[in-house]
């Protein structure tokens, strides 16, 4: 119940005023739709099936009809219902794409909060957080909450219908209507159960699809390994017995749908049964009046089991907003220590001494040990810093603070001094460029690739940022050059090529220091080299940190620090490190240097 009024509340606050321009629009139709619904007394009294209308309620509505001339009379009542027909039909359009108007304006509203609290949750959020279960919130989820907005719509509509019809009704007859709504209110309750049922069935279709959405996501983004291992037979199985889940619980909540219209159908024959019976024998109803009251509820009553259906919808719905809106908590709890501005607004960090960390130690849960422990660390503006250590040793952690990505739970890192928070921790991203071991291009060309970092760059400084990343030559020999398409459907790079591109992109932003995690799994020698030469054309021109998997990359680098087990156990220039005869350093070279000769 939490979840649809707050559902409500946040259709209200968008919507404002239009929702209720739109809840008036349709008590005009309602109104209208009555009114056609009196029309037919004088008409059909006119064709000889009623007597006169004259002890009907309401009839000082048709008496200026009395001083129109007989013949016509017809021609009047006629011409009233089809004017009356146009006027609703007008409204009815004018309503509905209003309603439209509200559902996919809140829809898209929601959409873009979600994905902006999304972005400005900071980085543990991520780390914490399965990539599938954020896109399947902003797809899947956010469609069933589409699909319910048009169904509270569809409610609210039938609603003042509703109520609109029983006053009418209630003009008619009291005892009638008041027995109709008896047995409605009865069967509402008696409803409840279905709705909960419902619910129940929403719940399990968040956590079928989440589950199918991220299982998928991970063999696509495995489809090499199980191709190569051979593993189509048991992901297909997975998929298969994903599918039939899904399928059962859709066919699960149309049975629970269709069984309560069911009901709903066959209450309503017994009510008009009744109905037909009481009015006649019990009541005493003028059989016009009993005509029109019959004619109001067998219109109404589809609409009753229309707003049952709505609301077992409805209720398996919600909880596909209450995952939008968790997901939406969630990010707002994590999100970064500063204020978002807008892009080209953030200023930079112009470093003049260096980058420390000072007695640094951090570790990712509380009831793990430390990644990182009692770091002390300086890197002087201008060098090459390099980082090496086994697997696990703590390097991309010690990188992710450095960048200000996440926070140490004890020490501090410090730009000249002064610790990255707030705004200076904004400051501070902004003046870093990160090549990732996984570079990252979007399907687009390679100049928009280029010109994400820095919209206003110009044609040469382009060629410049890629000639440092030495790839010049290679997109020169591309089929349209820097407007070539890469990605997934475009032309395909190797490893190397993209990595190079996005060195040339991070170059493009002239940051005060670049941080290269470098993708030696990717690279052949001769991709190697020319990393290596883009490296030495940029020392010196900005601050670098390297991690570096293949030694041979980092032999100029002007510190090495050594990692092990979230511990710095050596530091110094590679030569020096390279020449003692013990220590991590040595065992990684040595197996290096193994590996190269094997
Ligand atoms: N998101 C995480 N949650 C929990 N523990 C993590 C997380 N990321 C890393 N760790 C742990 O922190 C330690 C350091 O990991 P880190 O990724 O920094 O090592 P690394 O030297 O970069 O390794 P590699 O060279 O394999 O990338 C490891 O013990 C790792 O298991």
């Amino acid at each position: 119940m939490n979840a649809i009024s707050a559902y409500m509340r946040q259709l209200h606050d968008f919507a404002g005023k239009r929702l209720y321009i739109y809840v008036f629009l349709m008590l005009m139709i309602s109104c209208l739709d009555g009114l056609s619904i009196y029309l037919l007394v004088p008409l059909l009294s006119l064709v000889g099936l009623f007597g006169t209308q004259g002890s009907m309620p309401m009839a000082w509505l048709f008496e200026p009809l009395q001083r129109i001339p007989a013949s016509m009379t017809l021609f009047v009542v006629l011409g009233m219902y089809s004017v009356l027909m146009i006027v609703q039909g007008l409204i009815q359009r004018k309503q509905a794409v209003m309603g439209t108007e509200i559902q996919q304006g809140f829809v898209n509203n929601l959409r873009i909060r979600t994905y902006r609290s999304i972005l400005r949750a900071n980085w543990t959020f991520f780390l914490r957080k399965r990539k599938s279960d954020l896109s399947h919130v902003l797809t899947s989820e956010l469609a069933r909450v589409s699909q319910g907005t048009n169904l509270v719509m569809q409610l609210s509509t039938s609603f003042i219908f509703m109520v609109i019809q029983i006053a009418f009704a209630m003009v008619l007859s009291v005892q009638m209507t008041l027995l109709v709504i008896v047995g409605g209110v009865l069967l509402t309750l008696y409803s409840r159960k279905f709705v909960r049922r419902a619910k129940q069935m929403g719940d399990r279709t968040t956590f079928l699809s989440q589950e199918y959405f991220s299982g998928m996501q991970e063999h696509l983004s495995g489809i090499k390994d199980i191709k190569s291992n051979m593993l189509e037979a048991s992901h297909f199985e997975w998929f298969r017995s994903m599918c039939g889940k899904l399928e059962k619980n859709a066919i699960q909540l149309v049975r629970l749908n269709s069984g309560t219209q069911f009901i709903y159908k066959i209450i309503s024959v017994v009510f008009i049964i009744m109905f037909v019976v009481l009015s006649a024998q019990v009541f005493k109803l003028q059989p016009e009046r009993s005509i029109l009251i019959i004619l109001i509820f067998a219109r109404l009553w589809p609409r009753f089991g229309g707003i049952q259906s709505s609301l077992e919808y409805i209720g398996a719905l919600v909880p596909a907003f209450h995952a939008v809106t968790a997901l939406q908590e969630e990010c707002d709890q994590a999100e970064e220590s500063y204020k978002a501005v807008a892009p080209g607004q953030v200023k930079t960090v112009h470093m003049t001494k260096g980058l420390s960390c000072e007695n640094v130690s951090f570790r990712y849960l509380e009831d793990q040990g430390n990644a990182l422990n009692n770091i002390n660390l300086f890197i002087p503006i201008g060098k090459m810093t390099a980082i090496v250590g086994r697997s696990g040793a703590g390097k991309s952690t010690l990188i992710d603070l450095l960048m200000g990505l996440m926070e140490p739970q004890e020490g501090k890192v410090t730009v000249d001094g002064e610790t990255l928070t707030g705004e200076r921790l904004q400051t501070w991203r902004n003046s870093i460029g990160y090549v990732s071991q996984e570079p990252f291009l979007f399907h687009s060309s390679i100049r928009e690739n280029l010109l994400l970092v820095d919209p206003r760059a110009k044609e040469e400084q382009l060629w410049e940022a890629l000639s440092f990343a030495a790839c010049e030559d290679f997109v020169r020999k591309l089929p349209e050059g820097l407007d070539t398409v890469i990605g997934d459907r475009g032309v395909r790079l190797s490893g190397g090529e993209r990595q190079r591109i996005v060195l040339a992109r991070a170059i493009l932003r002239q940051p005060e220091v670049l941080i290269l995690d470098e993708a030696t799994s990717s690279l052949d020698s001769e991709n190697e080299a020319k990393i290596q030469a883009a490296i030495e054309k940029l020392k010196g021109k900005m601050t670098l940190i390297v991690i570096a998997h293949r030694l041979s990359t980092i032999r100029d680098a002007d510190q090495v620090v050594v990692l092990d087990q979230g511990q710095i156990v050596q530091q110094g220039e590679f030569g020096a490190l390279s020449r003692e005869t013990k220590g991590t350093f040595h065992q990684l070279l040595t197996k290096q240097t193994a590996l190269q000769n094997a």
